[in-house]
């Protein structure tokens, strides 16, 4: 089995973390290679038994790859799957972080959880994806344009609001007079558009999500769509520019450019285990179950 380990920070519990999986693979013996910038900073704390294979950039990961193991919170799951991309690796998530929503195997579970991917007792659930694209895209984007959780347009050096007209399908549905706006995927419907209100979305549900951010038009409301449409924003604003963030990335546009955003062609594929199922993670990382009604 191939597995390659991502993460991108040091703090106390690293320590804890990577002896619990290097435990595991001992046991299993797999042919693993580390993120090259987390490897050095696992060896400079003598984390390391032995030498292991390290990758840089996203080209060196191929489909050949059975695991990618990402240490850290939700922020690293993000930008672990910039690491995957359209490859199909399944993605593990260790939680390091706080919430660690997309990260499902928590610290403590290591040890019980990670074999059973060698056993082959897991699921993957395969989340959609949204692509931007607009006439002159940022360069940045050319390379990685696709979002796991969100795309997200927002004013920039204003307070005023600004405003969103949306069409889709062509159809015009509104102009959104408001902070901004947030097409999300389910994976992302319990992020930033769980934040203003939006609906959770079971994560395999064909949808999307249209999230208005403080929206002026009062009776604006969060809106559910098939995942097959194509979504066209355009914004106006007292500015000249404003923001666009793809998950945890941003960039800046000229007012006025016509933004197309639709279901990406691949999907990221998050391990599941039984144990941890979106269901579980809802009442424990969200605290429904913490109703003592319950
Ligand atoms: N007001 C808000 O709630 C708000 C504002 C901006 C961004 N965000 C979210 O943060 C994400 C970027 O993460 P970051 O680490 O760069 O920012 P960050 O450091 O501000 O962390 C954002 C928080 O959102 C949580 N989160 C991220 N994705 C999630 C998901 N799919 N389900 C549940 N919780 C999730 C993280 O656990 C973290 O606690 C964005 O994609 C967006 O969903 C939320
Ligand atoms: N490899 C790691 N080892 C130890 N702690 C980590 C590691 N990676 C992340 N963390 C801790 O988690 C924090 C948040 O990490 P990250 O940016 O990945 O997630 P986040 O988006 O803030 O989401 P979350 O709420 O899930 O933590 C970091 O500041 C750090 O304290």
């Amino acid at each position: 089995m191939k597995i390659a380990v991502y993460g991108q920070y040091y703090k106390d519990n690293t320590e804890d973390i990577i002896h619990k999986m290097i435990t595991v693979f001992e046991r299993f013996n797999p042919e693993v290679t580390f993120e090259s910038k987390f490897y050095n900073v696992l060896n400079e704390h003598n984390l390391l038994n032995k030498a292991f294979d390290t990758y840089t950039t996203h080209e060196e990961l191929d489909s050949g790859y059975n695991l990618l193991i990402c240490i850290g919170g939700d922020g690293t799951m993000l930008r672990a799957a910039t690491y995957v991309r359209n490859k199909g690796i399944p993605i593990l998530g260790i939680n390091a972080g706080r919430l660690g929503f997309l990260a499902t195997v928590q610290q403590e579970n290591i040890e019980t959880l990670l074999p059973l991917i060698f056993e082959h007792k897991y699921k993957v659930s395969p989340r959609s994806l949204l692509t931007l694209d607009y006439d002159g895209k940022a360069e940045e984007l050319n390379e990685l344009d696709y979002a796991l959780n969100e795309v997200t347009v927002s004013r920039k050096d204003t307070t005023s609001m600004i405003t969103i007209e949306t069409r889709l399908n062509g159809d015009y549905l509104n102009a959104y007079w408001a902070d901004g706006l947030i097409i999300s995927t389910p994976t992302g419907s319990t992020g930033y558009s769980l934040s203003c209100g939006g609906p959770i979305l079971m994560p395999e549900v064909n949808s999307f999500v249209i999230t208005p951010i403080a929206p002026h038009n009062l009776n604006a409301r969060p809106l559910v769509i098939q995942d097959d449409t194509e979504i066209e924003l355009i914004v106006s604003s007292r500015e000249n520019q404003h923001l666009i963030s793809l998950d945890s990335r941003i960039i800046t546009v000229e007012t006025g450019t016509v933004l197309r955003l639709k279901k990406a062609p691949f999907k990221i594929n998050l391990v599941e285990f039984p144990q941890e199922k979106f269901l579980v993670t809802l009442r424990k990382k969200l605290l429904w179950g913490e109703d003592k009604r319950n």
